[in-house]
């Protein structure tokens, strides 16, 4: 008797651990400061767009491209997503001694991408939220700090490589503060 109470117990517990992570799966959250990283992915995905270029040069300069010039260097959701990878490829890169970021065109950067912003804005959860989700992937004091900027900022600022933003034309919102995030502008 007591044996197979103890059976039911175990099925039941097992069952409820099963219904609450298969809920946790469907929401955007985990818990209080956690986030389903494939769901956020797959959402910045949506909002495409522009690229970020990455050139490593033998004297050890890397290059780093925002580019999106018809919407004067934007961030779409895409490009976000790349900045990450690349930088990630930066950090990885042993011969790496610098890095200089520039927009295409004739301007830097114009900030996020304010299609997406209004387009996740009008859903259940906001652009910003988006963002600051990501910038947990960028900034591991995420839950300091809740800023994309500062994600981005941490980013750079972490990565061994002297840094230097060559800002042509306009750098505005986020685009002025990712120069912040460099060592020299
Ligand atoms: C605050 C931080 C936040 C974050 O990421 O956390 C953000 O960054 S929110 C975004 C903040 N940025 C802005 O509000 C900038 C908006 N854009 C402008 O003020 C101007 O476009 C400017 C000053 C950058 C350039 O002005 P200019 O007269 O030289 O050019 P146009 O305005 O004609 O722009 C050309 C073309 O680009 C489109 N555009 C510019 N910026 C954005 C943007 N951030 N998102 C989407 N699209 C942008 C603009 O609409 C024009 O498109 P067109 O189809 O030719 O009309």
């Amino acid at each position: 008797m007591a044996a197979s109470l103890w059976k039911n117990l175990l099925q039941t517990t097992k069952d409820r651990i099963l219904q609450i992570l298969q809920q946790r799966r469907a929401s955007l959250y985990i818990g209080a400061h956690g986030y389903e990283e494939e769901l956020i992915k797959k959402k910045l995905q949506q909002f495409a767009g522009g690229s970020i270029n990455l050139s490593k040069e033998d004297s050890g300069i890397g290059i780093l491209t925002l580019n999106n010039p018809k919407l004067m260097n934007a961030f779409t959701g895409t490009m976000m997503l790349e900045l990450q990878e690349r930088v990630t490829e930066l950090e990885n890169w042993k011969d790496g001694k610098g890095l200089i970021i520039y927009g295409a065109g004739n301007t830097f950067c114009s900030g996020s991408d304010l299609n997406a912003v209004k387009a996740i804005s009008n859903s259940q959860a906001r652009w910003d939220e988006y963002v600051h989700v990501y910038a947990k992937h960028l900034n591991q004091t995420y839950e300091k700090t809740k800023s994309i900027n500062f994600g981005y900022k941490t980013l750079l600022c972490r990565l061994p490589l002297i840094s230097v933003a060559l800002v042509q034309g306009k750098a505005v919102g986020g685009g002025a503060e990712l120069t912040t995030a460099c060592d020299f502008r």
